[in-house]
């Protein structure tokens, strides 16, 4: 894996990236020039930034403000600073000057007495050449742009008045607002907001991903997230987070690699995956379709999809490649049994996806599929059913794989003794896989996969063009038929899952690029996924 793979893959916690620059100013960089580098990449994105953003005109070459041969620079825009104690605050001071020589109208708000050696210094220089720093946020009130340098990592408390009315004032503004390294006032780990936060319009990730910024709840303050990277040597990023990443943001590169692809030249449909789809009812028909079409675009070699007899000809009308089994039904048309064709048992498939569509009528059957010793994905009914039974115990006795696909309302079904996914997802949907001996793959924003092993996984970018009945069902086929095709392939369960959740979002990604938010339903999202890896 090169430098930019790899980066693109770590995420760290406030902890582990104050042990990695300490490493850093250990080796013997000094603390000065590492600001002053970081900041000029910075102040080197603001300004492409502001040159991009149309309603900037190109700033004049600038004239300080002291030479006599001023003239005043109306056309250029006003960029607000706003700095903090800390180094975060150095880096805004670094950004502020640099702008300010390069042409732009910068003032200042600092309303701390006391700030770090490093910062005040800065402060100080900032002031003798001429920029204007003020204590209160009103005199900053038009500016075109903020730059965001109140907190970064070090925030350890709730941000208490006047910090928090400033912020709250700035974002009644509601003006670009670029936050340095994170919008202040985000928990760096939980993405918690902390008394307040800057809604920020971009933040700019210093050196390596802070989770808090992959939580679901940080992403109204997050805005387009971008990594700047500052050359952290990898010695250092391995040396703290050792080999093996336990957090890891799913990247391109990493996602296609794990992929069936290419295929042998000399192969067969059996080697290439058997699916059982089990799935549908007669009042939810629709479930069953979507997933079989989810399953479709996986290229999976076969699928079998097990529905009650009166789906049986509309799923062969939509899916003529598949074989499906028609299975007696109950009352209220759910599944009552399975009934696999003649010489055939659960053993035969390679994978088993289960669940959507069914309702809680067809619980004896999920009891045979958890007998199995097939990998098994659950999702929707399956799970609310798995929740009837009391998931761990009966997950513990399970041999072979399981992935659980649950959303927050399933997942607190689930585990209802595990902490809030609403509150830190990562440690929720870590827990519940290590407690389970499942892969759980927590549905939302920022979907999150972990192992019982305790790696987990975070799907860096989604729509919410997603957020619609049957995406889920989309998912959950895809994902049968990647594991079914992984099993013979020696692709580890946790890789295929979170290359699934991925291709998935992509093609949403895609769809909405070309149909807006409102223009992907779930069966014009089967119709991305292919799209996704040309
Ligand atoms: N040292 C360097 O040259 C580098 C600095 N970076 C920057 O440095 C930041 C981390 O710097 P720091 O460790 O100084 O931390 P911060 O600048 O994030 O803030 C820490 C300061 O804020 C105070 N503080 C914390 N919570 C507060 C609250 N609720 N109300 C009021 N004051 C509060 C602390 O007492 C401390 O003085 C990073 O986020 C990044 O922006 C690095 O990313 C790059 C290298
Ligand atoms: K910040």
């Amino acid at each position: 894996m090169n430098r930019q793979e790899l980066i693109s893959q770590v995420v760290v916690t406030a902890q582990q990236m104050r042990e990695i620059e300490g490493r850093i100013f250990a080796g013997g960089m000094p603390v000065a020039a590492l600001m002053e580098k970081v900041a000029g990449l910075i102040a080197n994105r603001i300004q492409r930034e502001l040159a991009e953003t149309n309603t900037y005109s190109p700033p004049t070459p600038h004239l300080l403000p002291h030479s006599p041969l001023t003239t005043p620079y109306s056309p250029s825009p006003r960029v607000g600073i706003l700095v903090g104690p800390g180094h975060n605050g150095g880096d805004a001071l670094v950004v502020a000057r640099e702008l300010y020589f390069r042409g732009y109208e910068v003032s200042i708000y600092c309303p701390f007495s006391k700030l770090k050696e490093l910062t005040s210094q800065h402060l100080q220089y900032a002031q003798s050449i001429g920029i204007p720093s003020y204590q209160s946020i009103e005199q900053l009130a038009d500016c075109h742009l903020y730059v965001d340098g109140l907190f970064g990592f070090g925030l350890e408390r709730a941000i208490s008045d006047p910090i928090a009315t400033a912020i709250n004032q700035l974002n009644e503004w509601h003006k670009p607002a670029i936050s340095i390294d994170l919008p202040s006032g985000l928990h760096t780990d939980t993405g918690e907001v902390l008394g307040t936060a800057v809604r920020a319009t971009h933040t700019l990730c210093l050196g390596l991903w802070k989770l808090g910024l992959l939580q679901d709840h940080a992403l109204d303050y997050v805005g387009k997230a971008e990594l700047i990277d500052f050359d952290i040597p990898l010695a250092d990023i391995h040396a703290i987070l050792g080999k093996l990443l336990s957090i890891k943001r799913i990247a391109r590169t990493t996602a296609l690699s794990t992929l069936p692809l290419p295929r042998p030249p000399v192969t067969h449909k059996y080697k290439e995956g058997h699916l059982l789809l089990i799935c549908g009812s007669r009042r939810y028909s629709g479930g069953a379709l979507l997933t079989g079409l989810g399953a479709r675009a996986s290229g999976v070699g076969m699928l079998s999809i097990a529905v009650p007899e009166s789906l049986k000809s509309i799923m062969v009308a939509q899916l003529p490649e598949a074989l499906i089994i028609g299975c007696p039904e109950t009352e209220s048309g759910a599944l009552a049994q399975l009934q696999l064709p003649e010489n055939t048992d659960l053993s035969k498939f390679n994978a088993i996806a289960c669940g959507p569509g069914l309702t809680r009528d067809a619980s004896p059957i999920l009891q045979e599929v958890l007998d199995s010793t097939v990998p098994l994905v659950l999702d929707a009914d399956g799970l609310n059913i798995l929740a009837d039974m009391g998931t761990i115990p009966t997950l513990q006795k399970r041999q072979a794989p399981t992935v659980l696909t649950p959303h927050a309302g399933e997942f607190k079904r689930l585990f209802p003794n595990i902490s809030d996914p609403n509150k830190d997802r990562v440690k929720a949907v870590r827990e519940a896989a290590e407690q389970s001996t499942a892969v759980v793959l927590l549905k939302g924003a920022r979907t999150a996969i972990a192992t019982p092993q305790g790696i987990v996984w975070l799907n860096p970018e989604s729509t919410p063009a997603l957020a619609r009945g049957g995406s889920g069902d989309v998912l959950t086929g895809l994902l049968g038929g990647l594991l079914a095709q992984a099993s013979s392939k020696n692709i580890p369960i946790e890789d295929i899952t979170a290359t699934a959740a991925w291709w998935h979002s992509q093609a949403a990604i895609l769809a909405a690029q070309e149909r807006t938010e409102l223009g992907v339903d779930a069966h014009t999202l089967t119709q991305y996924l292919l799209q996704v890896l040309r």
